[in-house]
């Protein structure tokens, strides 16, 4: 996490300088009163809560599990595109639960007494004790460990585990698998603060604006290719129109045509337009189809670092939260 947060942080060119690799403090040379961190995630989410910290970027399970929805506590970006994972309950795929495939199958086995409960080991004991009551689990008892959970059923130390899954690979590789209904939470990165201190102090609010922008901007470019193609045409709105009509993918505002010049014995003559668009990178061979059926040629694409909006619509939401 602390390796994609430096990462995203420097796409947005924000340079967070360590002035010594044993130490946790460092600095951000674009943002010249905000001094930087370093902490394990569940430290990030105390501190936030306490007010010690003004901002964390954590994992929302860590949000979730450590901030027990406190109301001091609020998002400022939900989706920073990394460390994307999900909690679930795991149990083995062989012996008793070779046939069992659902929550609600693990929750009726009739082998969960006061006495012999279902045992289920976690590092999310806020969430999980929340989520088995929900779902009806009478007889289970939950322990906690801090790392290499998958170990526990083969170890006998517990039954089934409740962890934070990815790939799915760790899960495999130690024979066990998840049920329908067993995750609890989906989680990324989230860009976090604390409610108070953006209320009471303009300077965080300022920070936390800037942040979120260029999370903001580079985050949506990152979805985005710029098209950029030459298209025969009569003239300027002639050939927008095309693609307006043509087109699912007109650019932000709409295509910018712009006249491409040849050279006819010495003058300046104009035959082609040059239109740019921005599509999303899933919809990319189908726009560059519907682009070649309008007339275009010669389709050049590349990647986009930063869309600036006009108001960043996190922000928005931002400021609605902090009223209620
Ligand atoms: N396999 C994974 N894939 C994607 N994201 C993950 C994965 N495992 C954990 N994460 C995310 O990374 C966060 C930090 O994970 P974890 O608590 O293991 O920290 P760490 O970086 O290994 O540091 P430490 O274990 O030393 O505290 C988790 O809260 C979760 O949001
Ligand atoms: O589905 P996967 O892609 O296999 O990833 C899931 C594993 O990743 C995390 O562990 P981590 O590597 O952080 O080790 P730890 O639990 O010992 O901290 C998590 O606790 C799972 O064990
Ligand atoms: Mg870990």
């Amino acid at each position: 996490m602390a390796e994609d947060t430096l990462g995203l942080m420097k796409d947005c060119q924000l340079s967070v300088r360590k002035l010594n690799p044993r130490q946790y403090i460092a600095d951000i040379s674009e943002l010249k009163n905000v001094e930087v961190w370093f902490q394990r995630a569940s430290d990030v989410v105390r501190k936030l809560k306490t007010g010690d910290v003004d901002m964390g970027i954590v994992g929302y399970d860590m949000l979730r599990e450590y901030g027990e929805d406190s109301e001091d506590l609020v998002i400022v970006h939900d989706a920073l595109g990394f460390g994307e994972c999900h909690l679930a309950i795991g149990i083995p795929t062989y012996g008793i639960f070779e046939n069992i495939n659902s929550l609600n199958e693990l929750a009726a086995m009739p082998l969960w007494t006061e006495d012999r409960p279902l045992r289920v080991v976690t590092g999310y004991t806020y969430l999980g004790k929340k989520f088995l009551e929900k779902h009806g689990f009478k007889h289970v008892q939950l322990s906690t460990a801090d790392g290499a959970l998958e170990a526990a059923p083969a170890m006998g130390t517990a039954d089934a585990i409740l962890d934070l899954v990815s790939s799915g690979t760790t899960l495999r590789e130690n024979n066990l698998k998840e049920i329908s209904g067993g995750a609890v939470l989906s989680s990324q990165g989230v860009f976090v603060a604390n409610k108070k201190a953006l209320l009471e102090r303009k300077e965080v609010l300022d920070v936390a604006h800037e942040m979120l922008e260029r999370f903001e901007a580079h985050l949506t470019a990152l979805g985005q290719f710029t098209v950029v193609a030459n298209m025969r045409g009569a003239s300027a709105e002639e050939v927008a129109e095309r693609i307006l009509n043509n087109t699912s993918y007109p650019g932000l505002q709409g295509p910018t045509v712009s006249p491409v010049y040849t050279n006819e014995g010495g003058t300046a003559n104009v035959d082609y337009y040059a239109i740019t668009i921005c599509v999303p990178k899933p919809q990319l061979y189908h726009a560059v189809q519907q682009l070649r059926k309008a007339g275009g040629s010669g389709v050049l694409v590349s990647p986009l670092t930063y869309i600036f909006d006009e108001e960043t619509p996190r922000y928005r939401q931002l400021l609605e939260n902090l009223k209620a």
